[in-house]
């Protein structure tokens, strides 16, 4: 484990003497390196000439000789900037490097340049302390990248860490959310933001320049204090999503296993028919419609409770509880699933028909219909009905697909914000009615009929009405007169006891309490 804490400190005398500095010589000279000129402002205002002129190039340094720092080099030296590299091993190491780039010996590496990257990882940062003589006064980027294991053992960053192994350097924390590939390819494609921060602000000013240099988008992120949470950044995948795919799948599995029963298992116990052939598509396309027509309740029920809780406690100046608070910020995701389950089940629904088994039944059917003698059947109301939930389906989904495209950013940036309300809040509402009555149209007379309860369960899109219909019904509600001027004032600074200001500290700490982090 590494030595912590500011109070151990890498001793600035008594290890100036490297245990490379022998055999450096014979590795490469470094005969006139300390007239070229250091990195300097004119790194961004001339970003064209810089490749012209290599020799007068800014020196850059990087410690270590892995993935990352083999990437790191070739970018630099892609930007025009001239590369030197401190290995433990330089012979072993220089071939794997571009031939632009110095690949020598730490403690010679670390000579000329004022900007050096460590790119080696934390636990062998205080292997580094042979060279904080040379290292005094220099910017040090710090780009690693803690395990999250790591993360939670650390309460200081990593950077904070060299900070105090190295008290005379200028930290600065940058890099660490670009992957070794983004940095060898180049900042094409993905994020090209680059959280920055350190105490001192000409090293942090610099590190950005360098940054720009190499193509990114640097982000002043403040001091050094905040490198924890730059570090934290790549630990995160995908947050906000883990909560609304969970709901997902936890609905998925409840209505997979209810249909499972009612269509699947109820004929093979109770008519001794083999339907298994149901399982991948049938029983699938019944499922994820529910599961998407849930979801998209589930978007819109916390506005109603949000009005609702407002209506009741006549303010909107005390905070929502924390499960509220959350569940209002996840609506983004939820609504994105629910259209991905929507426009999976439309496809499904496409395919219903190719089916063998569809053909079978159908040739079935007509077999039995020359057996019986019948030669006409056609049932006008169920063939209205059918044309009718399909088309309100298709409805429902391309208002859904609005939806969906407004929330991507590049296109929600081009919209106001009313705008972009009303694709959101409005239009969502006009799908989850249109869904409701393709639901209903295709449920039809089967919520009453005795045929359709298997095993006593009723038929599925009956269990999925319930949120949806409440949601509507209380978003009417809410559109009668008296309700909506009360709403409205109340959005707009109305309290019901506005007369009594005063707040109790009881009522201060629980504010606090529900506040969301
Ligand atoms: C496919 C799809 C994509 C989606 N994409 C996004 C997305 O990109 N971004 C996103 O945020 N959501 C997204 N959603 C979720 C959802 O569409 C929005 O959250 C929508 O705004 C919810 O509408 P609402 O009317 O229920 O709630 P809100 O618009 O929040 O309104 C609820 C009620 O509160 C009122 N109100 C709103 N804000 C305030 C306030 N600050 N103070 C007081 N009162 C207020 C409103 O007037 C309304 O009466 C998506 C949903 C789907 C289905
Ligand atoms: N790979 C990636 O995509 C990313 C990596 N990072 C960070 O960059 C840093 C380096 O990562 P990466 O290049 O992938 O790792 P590697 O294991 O590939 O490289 C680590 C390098 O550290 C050097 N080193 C210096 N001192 C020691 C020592 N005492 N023991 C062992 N090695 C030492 C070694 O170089 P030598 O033998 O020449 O001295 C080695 O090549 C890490 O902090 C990581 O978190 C950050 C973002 C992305
Ligand atoms: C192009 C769009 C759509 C088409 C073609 C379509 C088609 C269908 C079909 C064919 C069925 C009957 C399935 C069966 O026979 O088992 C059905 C049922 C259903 N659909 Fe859709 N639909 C569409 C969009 C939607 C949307 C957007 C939603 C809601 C978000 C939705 C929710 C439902 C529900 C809840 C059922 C009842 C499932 C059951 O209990 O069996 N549909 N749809
Ligand atoms: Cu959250
Ligand atoms: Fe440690």
């Amino acid at each position: 484990m590494a030595a912590e804490g500011p109070g151990e400190q890498c001793p600035a005398l008594g290890c100036g003497e490297s245990p490379n500095t022998e055999d450096s010589q014979s590795v490469t000279k470094l005969s006139g390196e300390m007239d070229k000129p250091l990195i300097s402002r004119r790194l961004v205002d001339s970003d064209s000439s810089l490749a012209e002129v290599p020799s007068e190039a800014p020196k850059v340094g990087i410690l270590g000789s892995g993935d990352f720092a083999r990437s790191l080099a070739t970018r630099l030296v892609g930007s025009g900037l001239s590369v030197v590299v401190g290995s433990r091993h330089p012979k072993r190491m220089v071939g794997l490097f571009p031939s632009a780039a110095k690949v020598t010996f730490q403690a010679e590496a670390v000579g000329s340049p004022e900007v050096i990257f460590v790119a080696v990882f934390r636990e062998h940062y205080s292997s580094l302390c042979s060279l904080s003589d040379q290292l005094a006064g220099k910017i040090l980027v710090d780009v690693s990248n803690p395990t999250e294991q790591e993360h939670l053992q650390h309460r200081e960053s990593n950077a904070e860490y060299l900070a105090s192994l190295f008290p005379t350097c200028a930290v600065v924390k940058a890099f660490n959310v670009i992957s070794a590939w983004t940095l060898q390819a180049g900042p094409r494609d993905g994020n090209r933001q680059v959280p920055i921060c350190s105490d001192l602000p000409e090293a942090k000013r610099t590190v950005s320049e360098l940054a720009h240099a190499m193509g990114f988008t640097p982000v002043d992120m403040g001091s050094l204090a905040s490198a924890r949470e730059i570090e934290a950044m790549p630990l995160r995948l995908l947050p906000g999503w883990k909560v609304p795919t969970i709901l997902a799948l936890g609905l998925f599995i409840f209505f997979y296993t209810y249909n499972f029963i009612r269509d699947v298992l109820q004929p093979y116990v109770q008519e001794n028919r083999n339907e298994f052939y149901k399982l991948p598509l049938s029983v699938v396309n019944t499922t994820l419609p529910c599961v998407a027509y849930v979801l998209l309740s589930l978007v819109y029920l916390p506005g109603v409770l949000a009005a609702a809780l407002q209506l009741w406690r006549g303010t909107k100046y005390r905070r929502f509880p924390d499960w509220l608070d959350h569940w209002l910020q996840h609506r983004k995701q939820i609504g994105l699933l629910s259209f991905f389950c929507a426009a999976l089940h439309a496809v499904y629904s496409v395919c219903l028909p190719v089916r063998i088994s569809y053909r079978y039944n159908l040739v079935n059917l007509a077999v039995k219909q020359v057996l019986t003698n019948k030669s006409h059947l056609w049932v006008e109301e169920n063939v209205w009905r059918m044309e009718i939930y399909l088309s309100l389906g298709v409805l429902a989904l391309g208002v859904l697909s609005l939806l969906a495209v407004t929330s991507l950013p590049s296109i929600a940036n081009s919209l106001n914000w009313r705008e972009f309300n009303f694709v959101q809040s409005t239009l969502g509402f006009v799908a989850l009615v249109l869904s409701t009555l393709h639901t209903l149209t295709y449920g039809w007379t089967r919520a009453f009929e005795e045929s359709r309860y298997k095993f006593y369960l009723p038929p599925t899109f009956t269990l999925t009405l319930l949120v949806p219909c409440v949601v509507i019904l209380v978003k009417g509600l809410f559109l009668l007169p008296c309700l909506r001027h009360r709403l409205s004032k109340i959005r707009r600074g109305w309290e019901k006891d506005s007369a009594v200001k005063f707040t109790l500290p009881m009522d201060h700490a629980l504010a606090q309490k529900t506040s969301h982090v």
